[in-house]
């Protein structure tokens, strides 16, 4: 055997300049941060509790509050242990999930979110912040509180889904196949928001999809690629949001994405987005939002199940300039804590 016939049959080490960092496997990183049997029992409980408001078993109202996107585990454990008192005293008329919100999606750049760049240098490090992402996960759940992200990338979900008990598939990702397929295995709820645009035909298509079994390519625990078999999400629902300059959270505009959804044989139960395109990022009126649902629901439209506020301790968002004000948005506006206690006290 001569030596370029040794060579070419050995394994060429791969020098792959735009692999920056090697990362841990699922399997590696849960092993490094495990969530404690306890833990998975009570997130399969917060699961079912959302599930049977979903069906309408359970009359209380699903809130799913919290910052648009984490950039602070020390501020997001303050407000996690303020939340996590407050769903302690409305328990008996709001089921309230904590926002928790890691990863980003952007309309064309920005930061992605602290599983992405937990520094914000702007250069990414994923490894750190994946761990970071799980870390921040579990001491919140370690607080009672049910918790909330959007799945954005499907890998990323590999890593931190078994600490979820709501997911959202956001307006930019709702059409996308991978998106669904991605919901078609994820072990809790999920909530398809409706597209950047106002419609909500993609999410019903969403639901329809997310509902099916599916084969899709994955990953196995172990990092290793495979062709993986999905199981199908009943839990699927529709969250308005709104959409370029049209809000959806009127009388009508709900009647009508209900109607639609019992046409199409799904569940009719909702979720509104009191922020985003329905606030048109105006975060103070998602109070009046949020009054406008509840008359709703008074009046007899017990399938609004759920709202969505974004709010963090701190009103409004950082500017773009100077020093960071310890509590507050680096991303879309929030309420502030004050507002946001007052609002689902007076609610509940
Ligand atoms: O929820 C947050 C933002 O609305 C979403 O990430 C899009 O942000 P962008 O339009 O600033 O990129
Ligand atoms: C990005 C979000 O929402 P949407 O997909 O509705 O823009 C969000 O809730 O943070």
């Amino acid at each position: 055997m001569t030596d370029s016939q040794t060579t070419s049959e050995q394994p060429q080490p791969v020098h792959d300049s735009a692999a920056l960092q090697s990362l841990p496997t699922p399997a590696e990183l849960k092993q490094q941060l495990p969530c404690p049997d306890e833990l998975q029992k009570q997130v399969e409980q917060h699961r079912e509790a959302v599930r049977a408001i979903l069906r309408g078993e359970d009359e209380r109202l699903l809130v799913v509050v919290g910052p648009c996107s984490v950039h602070d585990e020390v501020a997001a454990l303050e407000y996690g242990e303020r939340l996590a008192e407050l769903a302690a005293t409305l328990q008996d008329r709001c089921l309230i999930v904590m926002r928790a919100y890691l990863e980003k999606p952007r309309t064309t750049v920005g930061w992605k979110g602290l599983l992405y760049d937990p520094e914000r240098t702007g250069e990414g490090d994923l490894a750190q912040g994946l761990v970071r992402s799980r870390r921040l996960l579990l001491n919140l759940a370690q607080l009672g509180l049910p918790l909330a992200t959007e799945a954005l990338h499907p890998m990323a979900a590999d890593y931190l889904s078994d600490l979820v008990s709501w997911t959202a598939v956001g307006a930019r990702t709702t059409e996308s196949q991978l998106h669904r397929e991605m919901a078609s295995q994820l072990p809790m709820p999920v909530g398809f928001k409706n597209g950047t645009d106002g419609s909500h035909g993609m999410a019903l298509n969403a639901m329809r999809s997310a509902a099916s079994s599916h084969y899709r390519l994955g990953t196995d625990l172990h990092g290793r690629p495979a062709m993986m078999q999905t199981p199908g999400n009943p839990d699927t629902h529709l969250v308005l949001r709104g959409g370029r300059g049209v809000t959806n959270y009127d009388q009508t505009s709900i009647a009508t994405a209900q109607e639609e959804l019992r046409e199409s044989g799904l569940n009719p139960s909702l979720m509104v987005d009191c922020s985003h395109d329905n606030a048109c990022k105006e975060h103070q009126r998602q109070t009046g939002i949020a009054r406008e649902l509840l008359h709703q629901r008074q009046a007899g439209n017990h399938r609004i199940v759920g709202i969505m506020l974004e709010s963090f301790l701190v009103d409004g968002k950082q500017k773009d300039e100077g020093e960071l004000t310890y509590g507050q948005s680096i991303t879309d506006p929030c309420l502030g804590w004050d507002e946001t206690a007052h609002l689902l006290m007076q609610m509940a």
